[in-house]
């Protein structure tokens, strides 16, 4: 059996949906498959403003209304049958989210991920019913019943055991004779609460079924014709990797490439189960495949890493940094999962370079105010040049004078610069 993956880009409008058809009807005669979907276009961002809107104690009509047209536009150009259910499901599913809002919850995140899902729910319910209509036989799965997490709203922990096992027990079964259409991105507590993987997560979901079905591929469709040497919106000249190592992805990933989710090869790499990346704009196209690799590219690969911080830890009264509670600084970012993206310490100051969430580094201020002096510096972009040259360092152009971090080893050369 294999996975498919289709992202935002690739379902954002009634064509999208129809090329995504071709692609699943081209394949779906000879084999077994589970389709995993996003929501349509930027529907995820929209979906935050809503919940933005509500904790602002802001009415969410407008987006809401937004939401309702932006779906019901493209099942009108999708459905022959104007009075199809589809559009009754769309309805309600507006509705249901309207009233979920003002149910009560222990959190924002918590409220956060009941909200959110409403983007994938309408995805997957179009692009169900619609593949019914064009005769390939599709089965609507609920992701939430199947991939378990614990209850940390935003970025749920899966529970692999349950996963597997409510996996296997039924969706082997039903890719026998249907297409399974599923979400991305959304999972479900044992108290049937609504969690998310963080954002772009639904490749990792493709790899959370990939793994669980012991799958023979799972392929993700992107708007590039694979991994390229470095993104292509934002440098002119980039080169496809048709073949990658799963550690090599894996460094990408951990960088900061944007095209696959950090937490997608883990679980693909365990089995061995190779990764396809192609081109839904040139399906036919051979793309990059990740697997179990031994050479490991030696051209130069530029990663940018947006909406980055650097917290700067700095002695108080002339006390050496190390003096000063190291250990308890690292066990506070574990604990406030907070990524340290890189790191750099020297006499008189610890500086980490993070993701800009400023609640969590709002959190840190206030934990360490006492003992050390914490500078904090926004807007930053963190740019990672693996195998570089000194071509690869001057075409960049960066002026040195500017650079907040900077870290040399034998093969990556990164700096973190404001953006
Ligand atoms: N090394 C890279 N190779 C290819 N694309 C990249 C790379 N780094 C970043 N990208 C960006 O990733 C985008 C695709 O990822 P994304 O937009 O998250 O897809 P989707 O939403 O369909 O899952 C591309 O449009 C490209 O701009
Ligand atoms: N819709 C979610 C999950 C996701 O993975 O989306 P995409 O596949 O379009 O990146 C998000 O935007 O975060």
């Amino acid at each position: 059996m294999q996975v498919f993956k289709f992202g935002g880009a690739s379902v954002k409008d009634a064509d999208a949906v129809r090329n995504v058809k071709n692609i699943i009807k081209d394949f779906s005669e000879q084999k077994e498959l589970v389709v995993v979907v996003s929501a349509m276009g930027k529907t995820t961002n929209l979906m935050e403003k809503i919940v933005v809107d509500f904790l602002k104690g802001n009415d969410p009509k407008k987006h809401l209304e937004q939401l309702k047209t932006y779906h019901t536009a493209i099942a009108k150009d999708l459905f022959e049958n104007e009075k199809a259910s589809i559009f009754t499901q769309i309805e309600k599913l507006v509705y249901d989210l309207e009233i979920r809002l003002s149910l009560r919850v222990s959190s924002e995140d918590e409220l956060y991920d009941q909200v959110v899902c409403y983007g994938e729910l309408l995805s997957t319910h179009i692009i169900s019913a619609y593949l019914n209509q064009e005769k390939i036989d599709t089965h609507f799965l609920d992701s939430r019943i199947y991939i378990q997490t614990d209850d940390n709203f935003r970025e749920g922990n899966v529970d692999w055991n349950w996963t597997s096992r409510l996996i296997n027990s039924d969706v082997k079964d039903l890719i026998q004779n249907n297409v399974v259409v599923t979400q991305g991105f959304i999972g479900g507590t044992i108290n049937n609460k609504t969690t998310t993987l963080g954002r772009e997560g639904s490749d990792f979901t493709a790899a959370i079924f990939g793994y669980c079905l012991d799958a023979e591929k799972v392929c993700i469709w992107k708007d590039v014709p694979g991994i390229m040497s470095s993104d292509p919106r934002r440098v002119e000249e980039v080169s496809l990797f048709k073949k990658l190592p799963y550690k090599y992805a894996a460094e990408l990933t951990y960088y900061g490439a944007s095209v696959i989710h950090p937490k997608t090869i883990r679980p693909l790499a365990l089995k061995n189960i190779p990764l396809y990346v192609n081109s839904f704009i040139n399906p036919a196209d051979e793309g990059t495949v990740i697997g179990d690799f031994e050479d490991y590219p030696s051209k130069s690969s530029i990663i940018f890493k947006t909406n980055q911080a650097i917290i700067r830890f700095c002695e108080k009264d002339f006390l050496n940094v190390s003096k000063g509670d190291l250990g308890l600084v690292f066990s506070e970012l574990s604990r406030l999962n907070i990524k340290i993206n890189l790191m750099k310490n020297s006499a008189l100051s610890l500086s980490i370079c993070t993701n800009n969430d400023l609640s969590k580094i709002e959190k840190i201020k206030k934990l360490f105010d006492d003992k050390f002096k914490i500078e904090v510096i926004e807007d930053l972009e963190l740019i990672t040049i693996k195998n570089h040259t000194e071509d690869t360092v001057k075409e960049l152009g960066i002026d040195l004078s500017k650079v907040h971090m900077r870290q040399i080893s034998l093969d990556t050369y990164q700096l973190v610069i404001k953006s």
